[in-house]
């Protein structure tokens, strides 16, 4: 009867977080139709709606035709990135080199000037094995496009001031600086003879890098540790923009979706009390709910809840269940994509990482029940905010007999490697869209932000002007 009563609870547990995770196509609809309303605020005016909707400067995509060597950072959650690119303009090849480097944890939580320094430190050692087929005519300067994947409040292309941290990092002292000037002193203080041209977000990069393979594409979209998107929007369209309107007549947005909040979200106690916990309480919530810094998070609070309330893993609670980010995204997508009969990669993962020694088949299959609700949710929702996207752009109908074609860039560590995510992502994304799903194209643009940021920081050398002349 216990051990009944015991299952009788955890299969409640689960059902009532797959009433409350519940995404249905009509709410969808009203998730997106609240993302464009918000887009339409936060263009209107600062601070008039949770999505920032920045400026990025880029009024001019890259047209392929930029030439020379440039350099590319990439600062993003989880990882950072330097890399070489070698531009030969449309009739040669792209030739790139890049190196990823782990960030130390400590310093996503230390000060402004020791991230910077590390920065700086890598970049140098990376310039350092500057070889064949890179080249740099005598007398210039390298030029550095940065990609900073944190929400930012351009003042140009080339600078602007950090808005908040997002993700795991919290470094109070860099808040409101630009994020340019931190980076050019630190490579003063190495002796790092370089320039940055071009400061984007990756969504921006993405969508620049995207935009040089495709010219269809009008939006891209991040799902890796964090979530955002970036699209190009009509210069007109944007009632807070001051400046003069570009001659191109368009504009990149850097929308940061990942603060995107409405009352049609489903959020579930998890949900809360993971926000209450984290960095920023309150903040990016439409993230917390869909990328991959915290998917695994979720389920590693189901299962405590589990654990406590229905003895899931018996009488004892596993101390690892109570850490908090122990079971990362990874680990969880390893066990949703488990094949085999006895579930043993579930197994192992409960015994690797959560030291729990013996599981039952029963138990393994409803956490891949428990993973697959949870990533589905997330799935579902990133598709409503790319449809929100689509109606802003009013490209999510087809007027009678016109050609259309929307090409939406992706990439991301969740969106590479997250399959089932992924499938249900682009499947979501159809069912969303019916028959105008044919115009719109999901592209795995790969590091599209380190081509783009490059491509970028081409398009606005400091050597244009004397090419030109
Ligand atoms: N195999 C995987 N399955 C699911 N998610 C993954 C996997 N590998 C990486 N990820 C997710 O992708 C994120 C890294 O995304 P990435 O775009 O590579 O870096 P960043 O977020 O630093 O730009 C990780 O934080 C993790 O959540
Ligand atoms: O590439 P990452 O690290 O997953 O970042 C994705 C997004 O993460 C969000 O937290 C940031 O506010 C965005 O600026 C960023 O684009």
């Amino acid at each position: 009867m216990k051990s009944s009563g015991r299952w009788a609870k955890a299969e409640a547990i689960l059902r009532e977080l797959e009433e409350n995770c519940g995404a249905h196509t009509a709410k969808l609809r009203q998730v997106a139709d609240a993302m464009t309303v918000e887009m339409h605020a936060g263009l209107a005016s600062e601070g008039g709606s949770k999505l920032k909707m920045l400026i990025s400067y880029v009024d001019n995509l890259p047209t392929g035709d930029e030439k020379g060597l440039f350099y590319a950072l990439d600062l993003g959650g989880t990882n950072f990135r330097v890399m070489r690119v070698q531009l030969g303009g449309k009739e040669s090849m792209i030739k790139q080199e890049f190196e990823e480097v782990s960030i130390p944890p400590h310093l996503m939580v230390g000060s402004s000037h020791e991230l910077f320094d590390f920065i700086a430190a890598a970049l140098a050692k990376f310039v350092a094995t500057e070889g064949e087929g890179f080249h740099l005519p005598a007398g210039r300067q390298r030029e550095i496009g940065f990609t900073f994947s944190f929400p930012v409040r351009q003042l140009s292309l080339a600078s602007g001031t950090l808005i908040k941290w997002t993700k795991g990092f919290l470094i109070e002292d860099a808040v409101g600086e630009d994020v340019v000037g931190e980076l050019t002193k630190a490579m003063e203080r190495v002796g790092l003879d370089m320039r940055v041209t071009a400061l984007v977000n990756d969504t921006v990069g993405t969508l620049a890098g995207g935009r040089y393979d495709n010219p269809d594409v009008v939006a891209a979209v991040i799902l890796g540790t964090g979530t955002n998107a970036a699209y190009v929007e009509r210069a007109h369209a944007i009632p807070k923009w001051q400046g003069l309107l570009p001659k191109s007549g368009e504009m990149v947005i850097n929308m940061e979706w990942g603060n995107f909040r409405s009352s049609h979200l489903p959020l579930t106690e998890y949900d809360q009390s993971l926000d209450a916990e984290s960095l920023n309480p309150g903040e990016q919530i439409f993230e917390k709910i869909i990328s991959g810094m915290y998917l695994g998070e979720i389920v590693r609070r189901v299962l405590c809840k589990m654990a406590e309330e229905a003895d899931f893993f018996g009488n004892d609670i596993p101390p690892k269940l109570k850490i908090p980010f122990i079971l990362r995204t990874p680990d969880m997508s390893a066990m949703h994509h488990d094949t085999s009969s006895d579930l043993k990669v579930v197994g192992s993962k409960l015994k690797d990482i959560l030291e729990v020694p013996n599981s039952s088949l029963k138990m393994r299959k409803m956490i891949v029940e428990l993973c697959d609700i949870v990533a589905s949710r997330g799935a579902r929702l990133a598709a409503a905010g790319i449809l929100g996207i689509l109606k802003k752009l009013g490209r999510d109908t087809v007027k009678e007999g016109e050609k259309q074609k929307s090409v939406i860039a992706l990439d991301g560590g969740l969106f590479e490697h997250y399959t089932k995510f992924r499938n249900c992502m682009e499947s979501t994304l159809n069912e969303l869209l019916g028959e105008v799903t044919e115009t719109v194209i999901v592209k795995h643009s790969n590091d599209g932000s380190g081509i783009g940021a490059a491509l970028l920081a081409a398009s606005h050398s400091q050597y244009l002007e004397v090419e030109d002349s």
